[in-house]
């Protein structure tokens, strides 16, 4: 039995039998064996799959227009006003990530200092993004609008480098997490990579050509054994997916500032932490945790080994970026095209004072007044590293970057702003 597509769409239409009536089959084999009508068929054919792609692509573009939250005479204004520079000499800042920990605390530190700002961000679900949205709207308070968009997103990017001409790109949008690579790959080549490049290629283009300030990461020693450690030392091995990522986003970063002459200045963070954190840190789990009475999971190293990491202040890490910005120096590039070098830049910016995990979690006990139920655990082989610990040197010579909070005051701020934006009075719940 032939399938109904065979039926309606015979391949070999000279050969189609028809058994009903003589003159039908005359008329048949009259249709399809003339030549011209063959042409006619080819034409009509040609004209339906034209049709069927042009329909395609009013559809995706009808319903790009439909849900883009972006566009329009009303949104370009928004955008102009945000990126408005306040005091001499100020630079007009875009900020991928802004809805970020990092990206809302550099946003408004900006902001507030004359600078202008215009926010990216895509608000996705790998943690809370009803924390994203609050922070959104206390960075609109002060005047700074953040854009709802992937930086994936190559013609929206087109298009704020058309309404602004930054000065400066702070890139921070990025799928954070050392440990959740396992579970979701795709998202760190999706926003880490691919991003990374989409928004090379739109700076690149960019006339006048932004100066870009962007974040790596501490991980990128890896398996790296020498302490501290330096900006020389060895980072070609990775121990999670994460890691690789911001390194390879490292080498990417070198190319645009090689082919094009894009000033690059790439941020190592080390274990950043703070008021309005990342939910899916642990000093933040185990503060929730600790108050609602559920156990904590404490990692512990190989031959029982505490954990160490070198936690370093939002505040701390807001200076170096902002010190970062002021002293990065200038594209060369026009038109996509080089006219001379440009500065390549790494930097650590950690605290340079590692702090165990087990006394991370009595300085949040202490504060919190509340004991924690702790399962100590050997570290399951899920991409992290014993320890971190940055020699910042370099950030201090050519940023002015000094941190000055150590664990235990900056611990006291964020338990501080912890109970108060969840609700709790004198650590109970506030119903
Ligand atoms: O500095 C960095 O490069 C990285 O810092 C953090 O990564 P991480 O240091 O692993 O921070 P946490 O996830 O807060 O973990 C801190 C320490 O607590 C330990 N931990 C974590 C979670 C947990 O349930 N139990 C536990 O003992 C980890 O093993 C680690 O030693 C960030 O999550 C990364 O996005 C960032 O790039």
């Amino acid at each position: 039995m032939p399938s109904l597509e065979e039926e309606l769409f015979p391949s070999t239409p000279g050969k189609f039998k028809i058994e009903r009536t003589h003159h039908m089959n005359r008329q048949f084999h009259r249709c399809f064996s003339s030549s011209s009508t063959m042409f006619l068929w080819t034409l009509f054919l040609i004209a339906l799959t034209a049709s069927y792609f042009s329909f395609q692509s009013f559809v995706s573009s009808g319903s790009r227009y439909l849900t883009a939250s972006w566009g329009g005479i009303q949104w370009e204004k928004q955008v102009r006003t945000s990126a408005q520079i306040h005091r001499q000499g100020g630079m007009s800042v875009l900020v991928t990530g802004a809805a970020g920990f990092v990206g809302s605390h550099v946003s408004l530190a900006l902001k507030r200092r004359g600078d202008g700002v215009v926010g990216l961000d895509n608000f996705n679900d790998y943690y809370d993004p009803s924390l994203k949205k609050a922070r959104k709207a206390l960075l609109s308070t002060h005047g700074v609008f953040i854009v709802e968009a992937d930086v994936n997103d190559a013609k929206l990017l087109a298009k704020l480098f058309d309404v602004v001409a930054f000065t400066h790109v702070m890139h921070l949008a990025a799928q954070a997490g050392v440990r959740y690579a396992m579970e979701n790959p795709q998202s760190y080549v999706h926003s880490n990579i691919a991003g990374l490049v989409t928004l090379m290629e739109a700076c690149k283009s960019a006339n006048p050509q932004p100066a870009i300030v962007w974040a790596s990461s501490s991980s990128v020693y890896g398996l790296n054994e020498k302490v501290p450690f330096s900006e020389l030392d060895q980072t070609d091995q990775p121990a999670s997916l994460y890691a690789a990522t911001k390194k390879a986003g490292e080498e990417i970063t070198h190319t645009y500032n090689h082919i094009y002459g894009l000033s690059i200045t790439g941020l190592r963070f080390f274990t950043v932490y703070g008021p309005w954190g990342r939910p899916d840190m642990a000093y933040f789990s185990f503060t929730r945790n600790i108050l609602q009475g559920k156990p904590i999971t404490v990692y512990r190293g190989k031959n029982r080994v505490d954990l160490a990491r070198d936690f370093t202040y939002i505040d701390d890490i807001v200076k170096g970026c902002l010190g970062s910005l002021d002293t990065s120096g200038k594209s060369t590039g026009s038109g996509g095209k080089k006219r001379g070098p440009a500065p390549f830049r790494i930097f650590n910016l950690g605290n340079t004072s590692p702090v165990t995990v087990p006394t991370l979690v009595s300085i949040l006990e202490g504060h919190l007044k509340v004991k924690a139920k702790k399962n100590v655990v050997d570290m399951p082989g899920n991409g992290d590293v014993p320890f971190t610990h940055a020699n910042i040197s370099s950030a201090r010579i050519e940023l002015g970057y000094k941190p000055t909070t150590d664990l235990q005051t900056g611990l006291k701020k964020f338990v501080k702003w912890y109970l108060s934006y969840y609700g709790y009075n004198h650590g109970k719940p506030v119903n």
